[in-house]
């Protein structure tokens, strides 16, 4: 059997996109298709799935890591899977799309895709740690889990090949954890290790957690944008004067076609 994909990537963050608008074709999509669809060298490859379902009316982006799990939320994820519905669905922006962590809106103007990201929480102190350094980091959720740690230097986080370590009892089902740099008044750069699928080029909800870590210590006024440099390029993140995270950035349709996995 064979079944359509499409793949695609948000500053280099990348995704197998699966149509499957009634629910029926991939069913319980279960994690070990997940991984072989992820496979570097025996799939397709990427970050994770983005399953495009419709669900009461509307669209769900059913998100999944490269390791099969699933996740409340991707920011680079749902902008693709808008550029998606809209080029190959005909959904007019601005689009409402349904995610586990509620509805997001999304619009577009020319190359860039805007998000609004919803209400962040800010949830205090934790730590992470990699061999040899241990950090202080905020707890943010995006709707999904994010540490951020300010670091003197991104190369202080090494080779990142396993999870940093984190506080178990803070985050039960695991972490993504971001790690920033200041490059300039509202200007950062990060990396980040995501849960469920190990370091990668970019994450939209880690660059929205890490904007509102940086602007609570810079104690920059509601509507300050800032601009956060990923491995895969610049994402844009303004937190509102009504406690809204909007996150601009690319998203790329690169290639589709059809798969045995
Ligand atoms: N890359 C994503 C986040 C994907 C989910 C994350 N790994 C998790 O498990 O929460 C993004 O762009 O936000």
């Amino acid at each position: 059997m064979s079944y359509p994909f499409l793949k695609g990537h948000g500053t280099e963050n990348d995704f197998v996109v699966l149509p499957d608008p009634d629910g029926t074709v991939h069913g319980d999509l279960s994690a070990e298709r997940v991984r072989a669809l992820c496979d570097r060298r025996a799939g397709i490859g990427g970050d994770g799935v983005l399953r495009a379902v419709r669900r009461d009316g509307g669209w769900f982006m059913d998100y999944r890591n490269a390791d099969g799990s699933v996740s409340e939320m991707c920011g680079n994820g749902v902008r693709v899977f808008a550029r998606y519905l809209h080029e190959r669905q005909g959904e007019p922006f601005p689009m409402e799309i349904r995610t586990r962590a509620g509805v997001k809106v999304l619009d577009a103007a020319g190359e860039a895709y805007t998000a609004d990201m919803g209400e962040p929480e800010v949830l205090g102190e934790t730590s992470v740690s990699v061999p040899n350094h241990t950090w202080s980091a905020l707890h943010v959720s995006m709707g999904n889990p994010h540490a951020v740690a300010f670091v003197d230097d991104l190369a202080d986080a090494g080779l990142l090949l396993d999870a940093p370590t984190h506080d178990e009892a803070v985050y039960p089902d695991g972490v993504n954890v971001e790690f920033v740099v200041r490059r300039g008044e509202h200007h950062v750069a990060m990396r980040v290790h995501e849960r469920g699928s190990g370091e990668t080029r970019s994450c939209g909800t880690g660059a929205c957690a890490v904007a509102v870590a940086a602007a609570l210590a810079d104690g920059a006024a509601r509507g300050t944008a800032y601009r956060v440099d990923v491995p895969g390029g610049t994402l844009h993140v303004t937190w509102t004067d009504d406690d809204r995270v909007l996150m601009t950035g690319p998203a790329e349709l690169v290639a589709e076609g059809l798969t045995d996995l």
